[in-house]
């Protein structure tokens, strides 16, 4: 199996899991212990809390561990809702946040009274900052009403979400403009890094985020932990999600997650020294697939979704260097997922609960339902080989080609030899031939897990 899938998740880094063996081992004291073993614990905590930082060019001071970014959204937006004025509960949310932002965001207006509003982004995934700017401006209080929340919600925005990599598209977003508007009203700007973190420089405090939310298993740490951070303005108007033992100076009760916490803390270290060089190689990788699909499938049957770099007219990073979603014109998704068992690539939402319905995110940029239904998303990683993305390339062009001959011969129009996909117009095309046959698609999965015994009937 080749993964491309890393924006979903990243395998564990072998040097994170020998970090972390000896929080399950032997220095598994809980660090609120006084005592020395619990002390030992509590410094290997305050080192991952320090290497996280420095990646994200934070204090540690700032940093609170959750459960993930999941709870890190969670309780930057309901925390912040709880403590707003009633005259000030409105949230902008970019068009294509993660359900995590948006989940959160309109959970939280719905119990506090608050709104949402949608900052809408371009074509290209980028943010449209002109509609930033208006919808900033204060409603009157009792003016349009906002869809969900029980109480009209006008007044003053008191949080603006928007992310800083998009996890479908890769598209990369500047936060300096958006922290600067946020801040001439007095919100809080929240900015989801977790696909940016540890892939492209992040600088949380220079660039003027409030709150920032990460994950450790998209930086090949484990799952099951991540961070919110927030300045330490942001901390004075925040709430807690979680009661309890006052962990995390209060803002998040429950025992650490210590073997979680020191592979991220190791995760963030190997970042910080390779991150440099894996974007360039994993650029070069995703520029690579590009053209080898090109190559095979033509270049009218393909089209990007998200920024395409053009250095004269956008200098500067505009994409994830190992993010690449591509809409196969003509050829659904699922159709060429189950004919490629052996890449491990998502449809737009499959992260999303297997939702059937079309990406949300290519919606939003304007995409046809048509056209977000034939497109994947490609997420190269630290591991991934050329060979593979050879490999791969020749398997996806076989898939499509051969749902392009499917959906051919359902209409009726192509019932000739040489048509798309079968073996004769592979040849032409000098596409190497799948290994397994085309008709087996059955193989390659992951291996079956053993059940543990104590799990059996
Ligand atoms: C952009 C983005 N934000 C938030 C999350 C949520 O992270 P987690 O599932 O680890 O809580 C993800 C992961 O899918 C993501 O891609
Ligand atoms: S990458 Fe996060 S849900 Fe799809």
């Amino acid at each position: 199996m080749i993964y491309l899938d890393h924006n979903a998740t990243t395998p564990v880094d072998p040097e994170v899991l020998t970090a972390m063996l000896p929080l399950l081992r032997e220095h598994y004291a809980n660090p609120a212990s006084r005592h020395p073993a619990g002390e030992s614990v509590a410094r290997l905590v305050e080192a991952a809390r320090r290497d996280i930082a420095t990646l994200a060019g934070a204090r540690p001071r700032d940093i609170v561990f959750t459960s993930g970014a999941t709870e890190a959204a969670n309780l930057a937006i309901h925390g912040v809702l709880a403590t707003a004025p009633p005259d000030a509960r409105r949230v902008l949310v970019g068009a294509t946040e993660h359900p995590a932002i948006l989940g959160a965001a309109h959970a939280a207006a719905e119990r506090f009274g608050g709104s949402v509003q949608t900052i809408r982004v371009r074509p290209d995934g980028s943010l449209d900052l002109a509609h930033l700017r208006a919808l900033l401006r204060p409603l009157p209080v009792g003016g349009p009403a906002s869809a969900r929340g029980p109480m009209p919600a006008g007044g003053q925005v008191a949080l603006v979400a928007v992310m800083a990599a998009n996890n479908e598209t890769g598209a990369l977003t500047d936060p300096r403009p958006v922290a600067a508007f946020a801040q001439e009203v007095g919100a809080l700007f929240l900015c989801d890094v977790t696909q940016a973190f540890g892939r492209i420089p992040v600088a949380v405090a220079e660039t003027g985020i409030d709150l920032a939310v990460a994950s450790a298993h998209k930086v090949y740490g484990p799952k099951g932990v991540g961070v919110l951070i927030a300045s330490r303005s942001a901390r004075g108007r925040l709430s807690p999600l979680l009661h309890g033992g006052g962990q995390e100076r209060g803002l998040r009760s429950g025992t650490l997650n210590t073997p979680g916490i020191v592979g991220f803390g190791a995760a963030a270290r190997i970042a910080a020294a390779v991150f440099a060089d894996e974007a360039v190689r994993t650029r070069a990788q995703t520029d690579l697939l590009y053209d080898q699909l090109v190559g095979w499938l033509g270049a009218d049957a393909i089209e990007v979704n998200g920024p395409r770099e053009d250095a004269s007219r956008r200098p500067g990073l505009v994409r994830l260097p190992n993010t690449l979603s591509l809409r196969f014109v003509g050829a659904d998704a699922d159709a060429v997922l189950a004919c490629l068992p052996d890449v491990a690539v998502s449809a737009g939402s499959a992260c999303h609960g297997g939702a059937d319905e079309p990406s949300p995110v290519l919606l939003a940029m304007g995409r046809s339902a048509a056209a977000a239904r034939e497109s994947l998303r490609f997420s190269v990683g630290r591991f991934t080989t050329v060979d593979q993305i050879h490999t791969a390339a020749a398997a996806v062009a076989r898939a499509v080609l051969r749902v392009h001959s499917l959906h051919a011969t359902a209409s009726g129009d192509l019932a000739v030899s040489g048509q798309p996909g079968t073996s004769g117009e592979l040849a032409g095309r000098g596409l190497p031939p799948d290994p397994r046959g085309l008709a087996n698609p059955g193989n390659g999965q992951f291996p079956e897990l053993p059940v543990p015994r104590s799990a059996l009937p």
